[in-house]
């Protein structure tokens, strides 16, 4: 499928690689030495706090901006000098849509699939119906921009990135400022993108977006990749917990230190206790009602007991130090 030249993919199953890559402004590190991995056909999350390098990655691999160190490939091609063979391929919502306000959505659509040069005239109009009937905007097609609410003009800026054949969609922020409906709407929107097989990548400070509509995140730190992978498996990686309420703390302690669990006093008669973390493949009783059963046996006076799992959101706020916000 790629060819053996320069800049070819060494791995086709991904859309996006990139291996080191930096970017530095003056004297300050944006983006530091990124290796990030998208597998085709995702729904990739690059969630991080405001300020994180989000966006600066996605400016670099759209030939936006010109990284300082390290290689990134998109669609299998090197960038930036391969960005030519790229873009066409690329779908991109990034500064949010400009249109003209006085002109309809459908005219708006006509001037952008005018300006490309690969666009013909001939199936100009095909296009254009396509791409709002795609965006669930056909109704609205001849009303003027100013009066499109802005969940509407977010999908008239989806519509614009997909007036070609995209293999890849980069969204930046896609539900900044939509109200609820709206927020509903541009989701499912990208769903259905990527049930027909697109892969689309989501940057965002909202850990709802990526719970609602990823497979795989990527977790930034100032610049840093803290964490990447599917969501079952960032999630997975967190580390679960029990709170045994007990007046025999101790006698609790060293029967579960003994299972291989970590326990700890909380207060005089609460224990709590965290599995041990991801990777390490201690034998550890996984059900919560064996731990039950040891303590009993060992004459624990057992007087509450919980298990939990950490939520997506404690975890992430544990890999990045800062709280998300976690609404719409
Ligand atoms: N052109 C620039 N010149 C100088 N510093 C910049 C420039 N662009 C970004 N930065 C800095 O790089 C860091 C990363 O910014 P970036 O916009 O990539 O983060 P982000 O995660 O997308 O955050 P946000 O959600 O606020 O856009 C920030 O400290 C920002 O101030």
């Amino acid at each position: 499928m790629t060819d053996a030249g320069a800049g070819s993919s060494a791995a086709p199953d991904l859309a996006i690689a990139t291996s080191g890559l930096t970017k530095t402004f003056g004297r300050h590190t944006a983006v530091d030495a990124l290796e990030l991995a998208v597998p085709r056909a995702s729904v990739f999350g690059f969630l991080g706090p405001n300020g994180s390098g989000k966006t600066t990655t996605i400016r670099m691999l759209l030939g936006l901006v010109t990284p300082s160190g390290g290689r990134a490939q998109v669609l299998g091609e090197a960038v930036p000098d391969r960005l030519a063979r790229v873009l066409p391929r690329v779908g991109a919502l990034v500064e949010g849509p400009a249109f003209y306000p006085f002109l309809s959505g459908e005219a708006n659509l006509r001037r952008l699939d005018a300006a490309d040069p690969l666009a013909s005239p001939r199936t100009r109009g095909a296009r254009v119906a396509a791409a709002l009937d795609r965006v669930g905007l056909v109704h609205a097609a001849g009303k003027k921009v100013h009066a499109y609410s802005l969940g509407m003009k977010q999908r008239l800026g989806l519509a614009a990135a997909l007036l070609a054949p995209r293999e890849l969609l980069v969204l930046d922020e896609p539900t900044n400022g939509l109200d609820p409906q709206g927020t509903r709407e541009v989701r499912s929107l990208i769903r259905s993108l990527a049930d027909d097989g697109t892969t689309v990548v989501v940057s965002t400070h909202l850990l709802a977006e990526v719970e609602q509509v990823c497979t795989h995140a990527a977790v930034l730190r100032a610049g840093r990749l803290v964490a990447q992978g599917t969501l079952d498996t960032l999630q997975g990686a967190a580390r679960r917990r029990v709170r045994v309420l007990t007046p025999d703390a101790g006698a609790a302690i060293a029967v579960l230190r003994g299972l291989g669990l970590s326990p700890e006093p909380a207060d005089p008669d609460t224990v709590l206790a965290t599995w041990p973390a991801a990777g390490d493949d201690r034998e550890v009783p996984a059900a919560p009602e064996r731990l039950v059963a040891a303590l009993v046996a060992a004459g624990v006076r057992v007087r509450g007991f919980s298990a939990a799992g950490p939520s997506l959101e404690e975890r992430f706020v544990e890999l990045t130090g800062e709280g998300f916000d976690v609404a719409p």
